[in-house]
């Protein structure tokens, strides 16, 4: 979509990488949507996959969360949920995706009356069977829906419990306006106590406040998103000073209008403020594209040099939730890669 077109860029794509911000069920293309649909028996309410894609013009987080859930319908079985994680998987460990964080929303499924064990058996095989065929490394981290209650939330981390040993984490995400992280405090104070980190997503389209609140009441060890921060210099100093990771999603942030054009993204504010700031898909398959591709559509609008680069795929692997030799490993192959390419 955006052809390579410099050194720096070639340098980027061709890194290895983490990939810290991805949903999971926001990577189902309508390909695989269609053919879910057909092998289970769903009718979906579009005449065929380009008037799915068609339908993808949002305005609003709201408008495309409308959807999303929507088209979450299609995902019934184990192999569902294995098929939909392998499909990521090897579009990702063609970005030279080393490591990814993966997002899933349980309740989106429980509610339908699927069984939490199936979605997350299902998404475990995807992984190992990624593992196996592209040596890529995956893990997953538990979102709950803050558009649901609290108790709601509580309930799910029952269910979970069985399988807390697939879980790396736990996130927030769904509708921001209105749905603040204080109103989860209780439920990520359980979270943590079972010696998992958290991590929210904040300051996308709800207020720097917001973020405060993710670090101050949640104990986020990540932000997701926060690009709404600069609004407050005081917080941008403070994410600085506490080298707290944001993991930005610049397509997303364009298509669901949080800016006009990708000129006016603050992530190269936040990046030369010395935030700890990675780049990173959210839902590719509804917002035109996966990591490279964010990559390629900020260098067309930013022009970063290597030292850039490599600092946010450094970045990536210092904000993991893996274990700090592991991390070592995979800036060792970073550097090599940095000096392969010059
Ligand atoms: N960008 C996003 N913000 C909040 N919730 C989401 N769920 C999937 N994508 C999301
Ligand atoms: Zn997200």
């Amino acid at each position: 979509m955006y052809p390579s077109t410099d050194d720096a860029l070639a340098f980027a794509c061709r890194m290895p990488k983490a990939e810290l911000h991805l949903h999971i069920e926001g990577s189902l293309e309508p390909g695989l949507a269609f053919a879910l649909a057909r092998r289970n028996g769903i009718t979906l309410p579009y005449a065929d996959e380009a008037a799915l894609a068609a339908a993808y013009d949002f305005d609003s987080l709201q408008s495309f969360l409308d959807l999303y859930y929507a088209c979450a319908d299609v995902l019934r079985t184990p192999q569902d949920f294995s098929d939909l994680m392998l499909a990521y998987l090897e579009r990702a460990a063609a970005d030279h995706i080393v490591h990814a964080e993966i997002f899933f929303d349980p309740q989106t499924h429980t509610a339908r009356g699927i069984p939490i064990g199936d979605v997350i058996e299902g998404l475990d095989a995807g992984i190992e069977e990624g593992r196996a065929r592209w040596g890529i490394d995956a893990s997953l981290i538990l979102c709950f829906l803050r558009h649901l209650s609290e108790d709601d939330g509580f309930t799910t981390l029952a269910e979970a419990e069985p399988w807390l040993d697939r879980i790396a984490g736990f996130g927030l995400d769904s509708s921001e306006k209105g749905h603040p992280p204080a109103k989860f405090e209780r439920l990520f104070a359980r979270c943590r106590a079972l010696g998992k980190p958290v991590v929210a997503h904040a300051g996308e389209e709800g207020p720097p406040a917001y973020v405060v609140e993710a670090l101050d009441l949640l104990g986020a060890a990540r932000i997701d998103h926060g690009v709404r921060s600069v609004e407050d210099p005081a917080l941008v100093e403070r994410l600085v000073r506490e080298a707290v990771p944001l993991t930005v999603c610049p397509l997303s942030n364009l298509r669901l209008c949080v800016f006009p054009e990708m000129t006016r993204h603050t992530l190269p504010q936040l990046l030369a403020a010395g935030a700890k700031v990675t780049v990173n898909s959210d839902d590719p398959a509804y917002f035109g594209g996966y990591l490279n591709d964010n990559i390629r559509a900020l260098q067309a609008a930013f022009h970063f040099d290597k030292a850039a680069w490599y600092r946010i795929a450094r970045n990536s692997f210092e904000a993991s939730f893996a274990s700090e030799a592991q991390k070592a490993t995979w800036i060792a192959s970073l550097d090599a890669c940095l000096v392969e390419c010059s």
